[in-house]
């Protein structure tokens, strides 16, 4: 039996749309289905971890966006039931990432074919992240957009709108970062991002060498810049060039400690899951994704 579970808040009101068209594919064939639609946030990680635990689940399949995945992932991670993921966010990174199309009905052929593969997520504290995750500038960015209404009448503009507030009061911050032990010292961090995933924030390739399936962990630092230049930099990074900037440093690990005075949000998968001090430890092959 195939599960979804939808966010019908996702994209707008998208999620709702997506599912009304994937159901329609669905009740044209004679595949056994059953779905659930969330009525608040976190409710699919609950859902998702009791199905997993239900005899005859063949998948469970997340239809919204990387908050829907970071959300039907927590439930799934360390079982053996697959991830399916039909796209109808804003950002839709795990998407592009993975090769998963965006158009839904595609979406669900390729989940009908049932190609099962595993890949690494992390744990940031006591969550799981399943493609990335941030402190600092992104943060503050994910922080502002997920507790206003922006999202709902600007759609994926939200972040762009959020992003320039979030940039014109913005002081870089002090933070100690500890990769596998070592530590590394930094003036002035406007970010650190953390990813198992090449892309975020709808596209930035911001650590665009990171592998779901080698066992470490990527990181990006963006440091030592005034305003102007953050803001200069930022095209660069939808190409990941901006790699090559003497301000950008870039690390690989297992598990990464970043401490922070002030407290900083951590989001995973867009999501505010806590604030600093922030302990991500590589979780190798621990998901199942179609
Ligand atoms: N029924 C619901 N009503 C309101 N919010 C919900 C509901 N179900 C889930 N949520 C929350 O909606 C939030 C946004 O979900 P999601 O990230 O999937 O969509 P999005 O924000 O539009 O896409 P993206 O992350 O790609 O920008 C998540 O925090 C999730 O917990």
């Amino acid at each position: 039996m195939y599960t979804f579970l939808v966010n019908p808040a996702a994209g707008n009101g998208r999620g709702q749309q997506v599912w009304n068209r994937v159901r329609k594919k669905l009740e044209k064939t004679s595949i056994p289905y059953q779905a659930e639609i969330t009525s608040y946030a976190g409710e699919a990680t609950e859902i998702a971890r009791k199905l997993a635990e239900q005899p005859g689940i063949r998948a469970i399949v997340a239809i919204g966006g990387d908050g829907t995945v970071h959300e039907v992932g927590n439930g799934l991670v360390k079982t053996e039931i697959p991830l399916g993921y039909i796209p109808a966010g804003s950002g839709n990174d795990f998407a592009s990432a993975h090769g998963i199309p965006s158009h839904p009905e595609r979406a669900l052929e390729r989940i009908l074919r049932h190609q099962v593969r595993r890949i690494d997520t992390a744990q940031v504290n006591n969550r799981m992240m399943i493609g990335f995750s941030g402190i600092g500038f992104d943060g503050k960015v994910a922080e502002s957009v997920n507790s206003s209404s922006s999202k709902r009448w600007l759609g994926r503009f939200a972040y762009l709108a959020g992003a320039f507030q979030t940039w014109a009061r913005f002081r870089p911050y002090q933070m100690t970062l500890v990769v596998d032990g070592q530590p590394f010292h930094y003036q002035g961090i406007w970010l650190i991002a953390v990813a198992n995933i090449p892309n975020y924030g709808g596209g930035m390739l911001i650590c665009p060498h990171a592998d779901s399936g080698d066992g470490l962990l990527d990181l990006c630092c963006v440091h030592s810049l005034t305003k102007a230049r953050f803001l200069q930099i930022i095209p660069s990074v939808f190409r990941g060039a901006h790699i090559h900037h003497p301000s950008v440093s870039l690390h690989r690990g297992e598990t990464f400690t970043i401490t922070s005075d002030p407290p900083l949000p951590i989001h995973a998968d867009g999501e505010i899951i806590g604030k600093t001090p922030a302990t991500i430890r590589i979780h190798p092959q621990s998901l199942s994704i179609l």
